[in-house]
């Protein structure tokens, strides 16, 4: 493994379980990870055929089921889900064309297991049909943009949503040639008969580092759809979006059971953050939150700056993966991992959500009005900050 943020590990708990005593190591678990319906998360039997491929292929392969009570008037809805993390396969000097078909030839292996696996949804990562080259500024990786209704990297999940009877979510740069050739950073939902359900757009853009992605992109226009699909009330938000609670909030008003967050995020900027916001996100709205994240690190041909005193340099820095899986009762799976490829096949009882609003009543128990109240009164330009200060200050 190199070294850099990687610091020579590949999950946080590889780590755990090889430094702890297995007493210690249960309890730490409970405390970090979180009990579902009162138990440790536990992993899917996957057919040992399909782990023998995942070592041969070189990809991560780890799974995770998700529980909810039994109840008596509804059946389980257990779900199958798949999380997909991918490096780009040939150096970013190589034809653009050639990078494309290579990502997706790697992709395909990976799509092609979930699918053998029984996965129902899967998700790819932000932008996974291309560098993340939004930190040089050059124009000229537009080229990678593709219509959503018909690009390549579409009708290449079409295909696999279709033999698979799967719904794929394909996150891409999106060429909007309707509207004069926009630019878009875009989720396009394919059913599970291939067909396509719809699309999402990203709601924020970052201006942080490396991220110059307001360069080739704007603030997207599709509000906060959630598609029903055969399995389940998806919605998607887009990377920065996980930093925006009331972004998360607003798929949950509309309804979502499952909420991806393909992301592109890097190790020095992020890591951190990365196991809470979703997990975070997954608690405040009882609903399920899939976290995916690029992998790898990427050097462009060039050196760019980002005006933040840093020398001129080539690469973001190191994508660091660690994609998981977040339940509404704040458990999560483990990790895939830090340095390469990977597929995370997770079973989520989706009965869970309504159990958990039930227990907790965080939604019935907010208060809309007073907030809307509020917001209403600071986006005028004339709001004065509700501050009472200490009069002997
Ligand atoms: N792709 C993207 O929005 N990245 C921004 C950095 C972050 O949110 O961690």
């Amino acid at each position: 493994m190199a070294e850099g943020s990687l610091a020579g590990f590949a999950t946080l708990e590889e780590l755990m379980e090889e430094y702890m005593p297995p007493e210690k190591l249960q309890h730490a678990r409970r405390v970090l990870y979180g009990l579902n319906v009162g138990e440790l998360v536990k992993g899917i039997d996957l057919d040992p055929v399909l782990c023998g491929r995942a070592l041969e292929l070189d990809f991560d392969l780890r799974t995770a089921a998700f529980r909810a009570a039994p109840e008596q008037m509804r059946p389980p809805r257990v779900v199958r889900i798949g999380l997909i993390q991918n490096k780009i396969v040939l150096p970013t000097d190589a034809p653009f064309t050639e990078q494309a078909k290579a990502i997706r030839e790697r992709v395909g292996q990976m799509l092609e297991t979930a699918g053998q696996a029984g996965v129902k949804v899967v998700c790819l990562q932000e932008a996974w049909h291309m560098p993340f080259a939004f930190c040089t500024r050059e124009k000229h990786w537009c080229e990678f943009a593709e219509s959503a209704e018909n690009g390549e990297s579409v009708s290449f999940c079409q295909t696999a949503a279709k033999r698979w009877g799967m719904v794929v979510i394909c996150p891409i740069l999106e060429r909007d040639a309707a509207h004069n050739d926009t630019v878009w950073n875009t989720a396009v939902v394919i059913g599970h008969n291939g067909n396509i359900i719809g699309k999402h757009r990203k709601n924020h853009i970052p201006r942080v580092g490396d991220f110059n992605e307001s360069t080739y992109y704007m603030e997207g226009n599709t509000g906060h759809p959630v598609f029903e699909t055969a399995f389940g009330r998806i919605a998607i938000n887009i990377c920065y979006g996980r930093h925006h609670p009331m972004n998360w909030q607003a798929f949950g008003m509309n309804g979502a059971e499952l909420v991806f967050n393909p992301a592109a995020t890097v190790g020095d900027l992020s890591e951190p953050l990365w196991p809470v916001e979703a997990r975070n996100a997954a608690i405040a709205n009882s609903y399920f939150v899939a976290a995916i994240n690029r992998v790898g690190t990427e050097v462009f041909p060039r050196e760019f700056t980002s005006g933040d005193g840093k020398p001129a340099h080539k690469d973001f820095g190191h994508f660091y993966g660690s994609s998981y899986v977040a339940a509404p009762d704040g458990s999560r799976s483990p990790s895939l991992a830090r340095h390469k490829d990977g597929l995370m096949v997770a079973d989520i009882d989706l009965n869970l959500c309504r159990q958990t609003k039930d227990k907790w009543g965080f939604q019935m128990t907010a208060r809309y009005e007073m907030y809307a109240e509020f917001f209403n009164r600071f986006v005028q330009p004339d709001f004065k900050p509700q501050v009472i200060r200490d009069s002997t200050l």
